[in-house]
């Protein structure tokens, strides 16, 4: 089964080019929405959150106040080390449980969307990685307007990955994300071609 890494900057399109990799029939793992289940109601880990970083954390309902503690971990980047201490271990676990499922029901590839693949060496894990790219300006105006925050906490976000050129440099391909959807969709597809991944 052939592994391929695909990651970027935050808000660089990685969940754009995940859907569309979906909805043409490819198995994709998403460590995001993983990283959303360990910490469902009644997870071990979301109460660890609440032990660590306190009951104000977690709302009425029992869920995860996930702009709170973004809040405070994307300006503290001691408290980031020990929220990644928490869930990363389970988020890793989880990816090579499905892994394994996928690689036993006889998959032929399987793109695994990363956003910390380079910074968590987890691309030792993948045959090849692809990182969705987009200028410094388009990043920044795309991550203010989906998650409504002012320029200083979205900087504060990107300074908290490896810069976006490091991972250009690092990658086997480069989706070019500036253009329309369909631009993007046209990169891939030829992307898929080169590889031979089409499964038409
Ligand atoms: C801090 C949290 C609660 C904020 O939740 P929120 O819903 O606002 O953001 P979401 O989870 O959708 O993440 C958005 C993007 O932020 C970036 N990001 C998230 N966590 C981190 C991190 N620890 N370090 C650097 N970048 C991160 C990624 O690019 C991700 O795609 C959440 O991101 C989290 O639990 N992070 C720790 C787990 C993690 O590392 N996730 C990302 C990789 S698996
Ligand atoms: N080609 C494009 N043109 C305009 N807007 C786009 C384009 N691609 C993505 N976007 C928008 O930019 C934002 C970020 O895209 P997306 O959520 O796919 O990024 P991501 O890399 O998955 O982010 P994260 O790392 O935060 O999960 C979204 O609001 C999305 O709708």
């Amino acid at each position: 089964m052939m592994k391929i890494g695909l990651t970027g900057g935050i808000a660089s399109g990685k969940s754009t080019v995940s859907k569309w990799l979906i909805d043409h029939g490819y198995p994709v793992i998403d460590a995001d929405e993983i990283s959303r289940q360990v910490v469902e109601p009644g997870e071990p880990a979301l109460e660890q959150i609440a032990a660590q970083f306190g009951n104000q954390m977690i709302r009425p309902t029992g869920e995860l106040d996930r702009r709170k503690l973004g809040t405070l971990v994307f300006q503290n980047s001691e408290k980031r080390a020990l929220l990644d201490s928490l869930l990363h271990p389970l988020i890793r676990r989880q990816m090579l449980e499905t892994l394994d499922h996928l690689e036993r029901g006889g998959a032929r590839v399987v793109f695994l969307d990363i956003p910390l693949l380079f910074e968590n060496g987890l691309d030792t894990w993948a045959d090849k990685t692809i990182v969705v790219s987009v200028t410094e300006d388009n990043q920044l105006k795309r991550l203010m307007a989906r998650n409504s925050l002012t320029a200083d906490q979205a900087r504060a976000r990107i300074a908290s990955q490896m810069p976006l050129s490091e991972k250009v440099n690092r990658a086997d391909a480069v989706i070019d994300n500036n253009g329309s959807i369909e631009d993007t969709e046209a990169q891939l597809n030829a992307l898929l071609q080169q590889w031979a991944l089409d499964l038409t």
